[in-house]
């Protein structure tokens, strides 16, 4: 990788779903970076496209234009040294395997002998606060700790760089912030670099460095915003900070001028007509 390069970079990135004579542009025109380390938040209304941005990224999905380069090389197939932690916990453990399984599965494709697979699973493990839970079994853990086996995948990957989709959409308010305080402690400690994709505006200030706001469909990145909080958050008083609460006000407002430009409140995708085409 030359100095320059980030660490993550969407050029120009365009995605036109068509099925038969349908044409849906979920993403427009998005260029945006994250440099090596940095922990970015990319926040939008429903139906923006984050999901269809994310499959790109992770090689998942191909591109109708523009360009994603990934440590500097072009992205064609998922990227070597990603993880993506999803939504959907449930359906991202295999429910036959136990939790220690599950967490080096994606480690066999690495070769490195039995052991240390074994020592990385177990520190992956013991990081989120699972110790203990190595022989059990997905659905005998709550939704929390299935995200934290989620996460604790991730992390015994060692990736350089961490894309999170909405991984804390389906978990109850107070087991959310532990996680949110968990990605926060590990991303410090790790020095990996996170994008983490959210609808929570909070989240994402809480949880930033930077954060990107999309507009509502079809999609370009609006707004960003550097985040000015100290490194050191904690719920209690990060939150009742004077400059945490302008700030998700700023993002909140950008938001809302965003879906009332396009005059979709539920921020459906822009189905072209045939002069866009
Ligand atoms: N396979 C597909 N075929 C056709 N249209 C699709 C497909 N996948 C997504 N879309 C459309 O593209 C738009 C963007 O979808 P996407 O799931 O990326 O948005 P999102 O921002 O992640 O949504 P949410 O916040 O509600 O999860 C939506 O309008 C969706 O209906």
């Amino acid at each position: 990788m030359r100095k320059d390069d980030a660490m993550l970079k969407v050029d120009g990135l365009r995605k036109v779903y068509r099925s038969g004579s349908r044409e849906v542009e979920a993403l427009r025109d998005l260029t945006f970076t994250v440099e090596a380390g940095e922990l970015v938040c990319l926040v939008g209304p429903s139906g923006c496209g984050k999901t269809t941005l994310l499959r790109c990224v992770a090689g998942l999905l191909e591109p109708t234009g523009g360009e994603v380069f990934v440590d500097g090389g072009p992205v064609a197939g998922p990227p070597p040294g990603m993880a993506v932690v999803f939504q959907e916990y449930g359906r991202s453990l295999f429910p036959w395997m136990s939790v220690r399984d599950n967490v080096e599965l994606p480690l066999r494709r690495k070769k490195m002998p039995r052991s240390r697979r074994r020592e990385l699973v177990a520190e992956a493990l013991a990081s989120v606060g699972l110790d203990g839970t190595e022989s059990a079994y997905p659905w005998q853990l709550s939704g929390g700790m299935q995200q934290r086996v989620a996460i604790a995948r991730a992390v015994a990957y060692e990736p350089t760089i961490l894309l999170m989709d909405e991984p804390f959409a389906a978990v109850d308010a107070q087991t959310r912030a532990d996680l949110e305080d968990l990605v926060r402690s590990l991303w410090r400690r790790l020095g990996v670099t996170i994008l983490f994709v959210t609808h929570d505006i909070d989240e994402a200030v809480y949880l930033g460095q930077r954060v990107l706001m999309l507009s509502a469909s079809p999609t370009v990145v609006q707004d960003e915003l550097t985040v000015d909080l100290p490194a050191e958050r904690d719920q209690l008083h990060t939150r009742a900070d004077p400059r945490f609460t302008a700030q998700r006000a700023h993002v909140y407002a950008q938001i809302q001028a965003a879906k009332a430009r396009t005059g979709t409140a539920s921020g459906a995708a822009g189905e072209l007509s045939s002069a866009d085409r």
